[in-house]
């Protein structure tokens, strides 16, 4: 890469996000390679976003103070003289994940943060929070490009491809990352890049087809002689960090059961919930679910270091990580300033790579990145198991996405009815009332 790298200005949308401080600290970290002259978090909850933005204001001044930064909830501050916005919102916060997950679960129906009924409701959610991010980015900085990981990003990137389809914006998803840092592990190897992956899907519903070393070596095999005993739990390797997160442990570990189905590809854990929605409710507490799960771990373990270093006014013995989460969305930041042609996972218009799927769907696949966007890479033509599945699902995706524009009852109950996670009209008649009432201040009204 050349020397001289034009340092880069990003904003931070959803600044009280608990991933924000591993997202500056893997920026600090990677200096170097992705220069960066303003930092500003942006969010519409200056007492959330306060609690972050004092303690990276320390951690700024002490480790990177040539860095202009500013937290502001005033969209033109935001956005203006921008070159990047890392969008991470969540609208509802995580008040609103808790219904999404635990209104289903009186139906007997797993409540799931971006699957089944939860994700349509957090969809409904999201797609007017991330559009206006959108618009504000084109309104002050029209040559940016936003880096979106706000969720349920399946929905959100069909809406934007519909909705905003000339905008300069790239969809990720950190689950493809995080399961291949595993497989990593398991084969150890140092670092998931010295695999290149072939992979298609939708976000959160997809599946490996293809792993090799840079030296040619098919890692399938051992892939899959471990997954088929161990899921992508690291149990069978000694200790797993995600120990303290029974619902992530559970997940990990029924990778095992959902790889059955199809010993040629390896499963995105998500799919747990399309192949064993039951056993997935039943193995819910309906008084206690993942939202509450990350109240007490991740928002209280960071935002308490945040406060402790605020109230320290260092940031010299911090504790704050830098996670899988965050190296993927920096490496996606360097590829579109400086060309890189980066090859990256991200949800993108088919269009044809997917042979012989619905050519408007966002799929997930494997792209070259520059600075003029994604190029995907072909993925040829899918098995009928997996067509099928996609068919439905992505039917459920657009199915949201019109009846978020178009406020109708009607589609969005035909969105619920078509979810494999669902079992029948009824009970998804009654979880979509439901959940109308628990989302009025957040859903376009139906008619
Ligand atoms: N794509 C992925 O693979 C991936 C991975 C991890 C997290 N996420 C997503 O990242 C987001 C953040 O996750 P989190 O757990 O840190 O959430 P969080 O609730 O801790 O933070 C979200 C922030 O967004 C703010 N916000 C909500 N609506 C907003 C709006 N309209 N405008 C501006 N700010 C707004 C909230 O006030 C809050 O501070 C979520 O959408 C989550 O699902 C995605
Ligand atoms: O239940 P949460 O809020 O902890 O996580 C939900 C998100 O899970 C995935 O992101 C994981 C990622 O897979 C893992 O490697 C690590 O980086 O943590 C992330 C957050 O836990 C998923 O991709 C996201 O879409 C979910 O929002
Ligand atoms: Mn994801």
């Amino acid at each position: 890469m050349s020397k001289e790298l034009k340092p880069q200005s990003i904003v931070i949308a959803g600044g009280g996000s608990t991933f924000t401080p591993e997202i500056i600290l893997m920026l600090l970290d990677n200096a170097e390679t992705l220069p960066i002259r303003t930092l500003k978090l942006y969010d519409n909850d200056p007492e959330r976003q306060k609690i972050v933005a004092d303690a990276v204001e320390i951690i700024l001044s002490e480790r990177a103070p040539h860095i202009e930064y500013l937290a502001t909830t005033d969209p033109k501050e935001a956005f203006t003289d921008i070159d990047f916005v890392m969008a991470h919102i969540r609208v509802g916060k995580y008040a609103m994940r808790e219904q999404d997950e635990k209104i289903p679960l009186k139906y007997g129906v797993i409540g799931q943060e971006t699957c089944g009924p939860g994700g349509i409701a957090y969809g409904m959610r999201s797609i007017g929070g991330v559009l206006e991010l959108v618009d504000y980015m084109e309104r002050y900085s029209p040559d940016a490009w936003m880096l979106n990981y706000s969720n349920p990003a399946a929905i959100v990137a069909e809406a934007t491809r519909k909705l905003r389809p000339n905008s300069k914006i790239l969809n990720i998803c950190d689950m493809p990352i995080g399961l291949e840092s595993r497989m990593a592990k398991v084969l150890g190897l140092e670092s998931r890049k010295e695999m290149d992956v072939r992979y298609y899907g939708l976000n959160h519903f997809g599946w490996w087809t293809d792993i090799h070393d840079k030296n040619g070596n098919d890692l399938m095999p051992k892939l899959k002689e471990y997954i088929s005993k161990h899921g992508f739990s690291l149990e069978g390797l000694g200790k797993d960090p995600k120990e303290n997160d029974p619902s992530w442990m559970d997940t990990y570990r029924k990778a095992k059961d959902v790889y059955q189905l199809d010993p040629y590809t390896l499963p995105n854990t998500y799919l747990k919930y399309y192949f064993f929605p039951d056993e997935a409710a039943e193995h819910s507490d309906p008084n206690f679910t993942r939202a509450n799960e990350v109240m007490a771990g991740r928002e209280k373990r960071v935002f308490g270091e945040c406060m402790r270093i605020t109230e320290m006014k260092t940031a010299k013995d911090t504790k704050l990580e830098v996670g899988a989460h965050a190296s993927y969305i920096v490496d996606l930041a360097r590829a579109i300033a400086y060309n890189s042609h980066e090859r990256m996972l991200l949800i993108v218009p088919n269009n044809g790579s997917i042979v012989n799927f619905d050519p408007t769907a966002m799929v997930e696949i494997p792209c070259i990145v520059g600075s003029n966007g994604p190029e995907p890479l072909t993925q040829g033509e899918i098995p009928r198991f997996q067509k099928g599945l996609m068919e439905q699902q992505v039917a459920v995706e657009k199915l949201v996405v019109e009846a978020w524009v178009e406020k109708s009852y009607q589609k969005l109950w035909q969105a619920f009815a078509t979810s494999k996670i669902i079992p029948n009209a009824k009970v998804a008649k009654d979880i979509l009332d439901n959940m109308i009432e628990a989302n009025k201040d957040f859903w376009p009204e139906l008619h």
